[in-house]
């Protein structure tokens, strides 16, 4: 009898079905829906793989990188100026166009002003950066930021460049004359991250970082550690990506603790030290951004605006920094008012991303240059002739002017390295306003993403032919005048191309010129061809490194 008033109150199996059916037939109504996003306005698109992941599911189970995966799309929408697809559920089209790529990052950059990265998160120290930041905010930033990098402070960088090549020279000069027969045989990945991470880790820092001659150091590890997979950052990408408001309300932040403690820290010391060895002159980016919010404390209290405890000097803003970085919180009570830009969190949050996207794309481009070079040894010469025949004209040394101005043909080498392997592979934008795409009916709405694949405009035959081929001649002469504009993208393009291309260009050119004058770089059976790359990168990374022999050349 129990037995039966309990069998009695449970559903019934037919409730039970009724129940299942109606969230199933809910839950596909919703995603029939969703995905129907671009064929309801006539706009070809590639078919989703997967009900969940949209047309992502291959990255997400990193089975193909982020960068072969955009370039399939590219692809497999090729004869269409644009088309959509679905990440998770949510629509994004891609731009295949480069007329339409230059309309949309350049003369309608009004339309997409933001990256498709989550808004600046007041939970997040190290996140109030260019590359995060929005609209005005970004604007304002990026406004003062960009003399940061005039060809007058770069210039003023020379010295401190200087200083990474001659450790470079110490290191190879040993490697090169050592006893083991392989002990020049080098991995170049590596090499070029370690010289990368002192040339960043002075210039952004002011800091000796002893990559090359300590194998050890700190900085190269947590380097290591900020571009190696994690499941902390690969769980978080993808709940950003599916539910963002998970990760914003449980404060879940990208820098793993580690990383954020170092940078903390290392800023801290770096201000402590600067606020008793006032005498010292320094060139490097934190002294610069730390006298763009010393300025802007000047103005704001000349202004009447800003009631803080600091003075306003130089030093009251090295303690304004050292304080919010003390309390564990780069922003100190004091700063919040509404007026002030360059908070102490702006301030970290710069120098680091300075940090990041400083040393990983340039020592990537770097290792592939090298690597081509293994590859076609008649390039090599024909740099070598070039490098010679400069230093020769400008007394046997480079300065700022003849690396910058005169080395053309390594220009084009460091230009195809960029175009074949580009380390910055995709870009985005985000819609802020809706935008009708010229000559269609296609109205991009607020919100929708657009990307483009870098990688896929470069490795177009269209565009690029043989575009398996290193041919540094494309950006030569008349060549170069034929490339199609918006088609050759490593720096971005519009009013957030990269700040850091003329400082990447000089430190690249910087450090070839002495590798090219004193070694022949060559092939040796470590020597992968063609390279693999890691399905899990973000950055095209290729497998167990790129591996090369240098021999010294004879004085
Ligand atoms: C070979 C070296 C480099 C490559 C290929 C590269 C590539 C890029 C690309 C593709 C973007 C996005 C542009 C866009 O969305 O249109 C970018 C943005 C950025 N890069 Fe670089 N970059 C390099 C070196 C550097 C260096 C050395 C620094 C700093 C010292 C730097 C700092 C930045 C910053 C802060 C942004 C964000 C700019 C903004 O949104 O206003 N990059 N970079």
């Amino acid at each position: 009898m129990a037995a039966f008033t309990i069998l009695s109150t449970l559903p019934s199996v037919t409730s039970v079905v009724l129940i299942v059916s109606s969230v199933a037939l809910c839950a596909a109504y919703y995603l029939h829906k969703k995905y129907s996003y671009w064929a309801k306005r006539g706009v070809p698109y590639v078919k989703p793989d997967s009900w969940f992941f949209g047309n992502t599911k291959e990255m997400i189970f990193q089975r193909e990188s982020t960068t072969f995966m955009f370039a399939r799309l590219y692809n497999e929408l090729a004869g269409h100026k644009f088309g959509g697809y679905y990440r998770n559920h949510k629509p994004f089209l891609v731009l295949r166009d480069p007329e339409l790529i230059r309309l949309i990052f350049v003369k309608n950059f009004s339309h997409f002003h933001d990256r498709n990265t989550p808004d600046e998160r007041d939970f997040d120290p190290l996140s109030k950066h260019l590359l995060n930041l929005r609209g005005q905010r970004w604007k304002n930033v990026r406004y003062k930021l960009t003399p940061t990098f005039s060809s007058g402070k770069l210039k003023g960088m020379h010295e401190l460049m200087q200083a990474c090549i001659v450790e470079l020279d110490d290191y190879l000069t040993k490697a090169t004359s050592g006893d083991s027969k392989d002990s020049n045989v080098q991995d170049l990945r590596e090499l070029m991250a370690k010289f990368t991470t002192d040339v960043i880790g002075a210039c952004a820092f002011g800091l000796n970082c002893n990559s090359i001659r300590d194998e050890n150091s700190e900085f190269r590890r947590i380097g290591r550690l900020i571009f190696s997979f994690s499941w902390r950052s690969y769980i978080r990408a993808i709940v950003l990506t599916l539910a963002p408001g998970i990760v914003m309300a449980t404060k879940w932040k990208n820098a793993r603790p580690e990383i954020e403690n170092f940078f903390m820290s290392v800023l801290k010391g770096a201000v402590e030290h600067r606020k008793s060895h006032t005498e010292q002159k320094r060139n490097d980016f934190l002294q610069l951004l730390i006298n763009i919010q010393a300025e802007e404390r000047k103005q704001l209290e000349s202004n009447g605006q800003h009631n803080g405890t600091q003075n306003g000097t130089q030093n009251g803003t090295q303690n304004g920094i050292q304080n919010g970085l003390q309390n564990g919180h780069a922003e100190s009570v004091s700063e919040k008012s509404k007026d002030i830009l360059f908070d102490d969190s702006v301030v970290a949050s710069n120098a680091f991303i300075f940090f990041i996207a400083g040393f990983e794309t340039t020592a990537s481009t770097l290792s592939y240059c090298l690597y081509e070079l293994a590859l076609n040894p008649d390039i090599g010469e024909k740099l070598y002739e070039e490098v010679e025949s400069v230093k020769q004209a400008h007394n046997g040394t480079l300065d700022y002017d003849a690396v910058n101005k005169e080395l053309v043909y390594m220009e084009a080498v460091i230009s195809e390295t960029l175009r074949k392997y580009p380390p910055a592979s995709v870009l985005g934008r985000r819609c802020n306003e809706a935008f009708q795409i010229p000559d269609t009916n296609v109205v991009i709405e607020e919100g929708v993403g657009v990307t483009v694949s870098v990688y896929g405009l470069h490795h177009d035959p269209q565009y690029f032919p043989e575009p398996e081929k290193f041919k540094p001649e494309r950006f030569l002469g008349e060549n170069k005048d034929k490339i199609v504009p918006g088609s050759y993208l490593p720096f971005g393009d519009g009013p957030r191309i990269c700040i850091g291309m003329r400082f990447a260009h000089y430190e690249m050119k910087s450090v070839l010129s002495y590798i090219i004058s004193n070694y022949t770089i060559h092939r040796c059976n470590k020597t992968v061809v063609p390279l693999q790359y890691d399905t899990r990168s973000l950055l095209h990374t290729p497998v167990g490194g790129v591996w090369v022999q240098f021999q010294k050349r004879p004085k």
